[in-house]
């Protein structure tokens, strides 16, 4: 059952916006997701959107990349309404803006240049209308299957780098913050709204290691400071062998939640953007990570739900039952 406290949470967004009528907790169990895909894909079922190399390029190295599969005009539009957002022309109920932790310590910068992520603009429509774009869901059907949620949505705008190195993305799984299961059936679509390579942090990849299981995570020990939240994989070894996906604007990678990935440093003078959503098939159940290695991200989220809400004992899995949104299908179980 969901908590008092979320559906005091729940009271309080309706309030808000009048729009988070379909909060449902559920806690249904393994047995309820369909595993009906040929035996020897584990990680694509069978539609006919992928090709066949594409889909063994996903069971082998847990990624695809789609090229200029988001329009120009689609990408201009969701730069427009970042720029709303930052210069504060529109308030929106749930959204998260982060800073830069060492532009936040530093000097006063204001509007978009303070700004390195937004995540949870669910309930922005100019920007969930990239979660919602067929050419992505096309896609994303591959992994999930029919009944589609949008769990999480992030715009990426990483800042040229202070000298600190705080613009670096730590390598991680980004199943490490997800309270559902099982991860096969999540991806996440990620779009660069710019030419994204080497020099202004592009996406790194660990190709494969989708195959592994979820990894302890924590704070890297960076000199220069590290941004909430941003948790990378224990005792990982910068020596093993990586590929950085350079892309042009508009080019798609789906990736499985078990993939390890980062970002490096931006070293140009412009904020590299991005546009992401993460998706999971709405069959999906949730979890309790009470006495796993997810406790301690866990106990983070629960503390900003509390400090944004002022709710009390919202659980992990009730900050992700108010966050999801059905973008197809039906909504069974999340
Ligand atoms: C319904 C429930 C909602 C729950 C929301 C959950 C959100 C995210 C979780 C899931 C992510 C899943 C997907 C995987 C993706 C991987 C990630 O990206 S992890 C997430 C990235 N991290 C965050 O988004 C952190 C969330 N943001 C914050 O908590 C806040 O932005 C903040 C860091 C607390 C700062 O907010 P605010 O208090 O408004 O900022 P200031 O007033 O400017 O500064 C106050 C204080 O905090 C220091 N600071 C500012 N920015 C950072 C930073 N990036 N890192 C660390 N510290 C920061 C600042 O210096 C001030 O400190 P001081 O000592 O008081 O001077
Ligand atoms: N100790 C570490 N723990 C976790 N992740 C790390 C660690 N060191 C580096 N990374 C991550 O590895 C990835 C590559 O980092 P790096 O800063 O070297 O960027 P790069 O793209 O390789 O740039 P360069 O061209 O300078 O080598 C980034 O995601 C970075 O955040
Ligand atoms: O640097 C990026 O754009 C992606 C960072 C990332 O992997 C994440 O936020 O989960
Ligand atoms: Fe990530
Ligand atoms: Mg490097």
């Amino acid at each position: 059952m969901m908590s008092r406290a979320a559906d005091r949470l729940k009271v309080v967004l309706n309030h808000l916006d009048g729009s988070h009528g379909n909060v449902r907790a559920s806690f249904t169990s393994a047995q309820s997701v369909s595993h009906h895909h040929p035996q020897s894909f584990r990680y694509t079922l069978d539609t006919d959107i992928l090709t066949p190399e594409q889909r063994l390029s996903y069971e082998e190295n847990g990624f695809i990349l789609i090229r200029n599969l988001v329009s120009a005009e689609d990408i201009e539009k969701f730069r427009k309404a970042f720029e709303q957002i930052c210069k504060r022309e529109v308030k929106v109920p749930g959204l998260v803006v982060m800073k830069d932790v060492s532009i936040a310590k530093s000097e006063f910068v204001e509007g978009e240049k303070a700004v390195t992520k937004l995540q949870d603009f669910q309930e922005v429509p100019g920007l969930f209308r990239y979660c919602t774009l067929p050419q992505i869901l096309k896609y994303v059907e591959c992994f999930t299957g029919p009944n589609i949620m949008a769990m999480h949505t992030m715009l990426i705008n990483k800042p040229p780098d202070t000298g600190k190195r705080t613009s670096r993305h730590p390598m991680h799984q980004d199943l490490h913050y997800f309270a559902f299961r099982p991860a096969d059936h999540i991806v996440c679509a990620w779009t660069a709204m710019e030419k994204v390579h080497r020099q202004n942090g592009c996406l790194v990849v660990l190709p494969g290691s989708h195959k592994g299981s979820l990894q302890e995570h924590d704070y890297p020990e960076w000199e220069g400071g590290i941004n909430k939240m941003y948790h990378g994989v224990r005792n990982y070894d910068p020596n093993h062998s990586r590929v950085h996906l350079e892309m042009e604007k508009g080019d798609t990678v789906f990736f499985h939640p078990l993939l390890i990935h980062g970002s490096g440093m931006n070293q140009t003078e412009g904020f590299r953007k991005a546009i992401s959503c993460h998706y999971a098939s709405a069959d999906c159940y949730y979890i309790d990570v009470k006495g796993t290695t997810q406790e301690n991200i866990s106990d983070e989220v629960k503390d900003l739900a509390f400090r944004k809400y002022g709710v009390d004992s919202l659980s992990f899995q009730d900050t992700w039952a108010l966050r999801g949104r059905l973008v197809r299908g039906e909504r069974t179980s999340l």
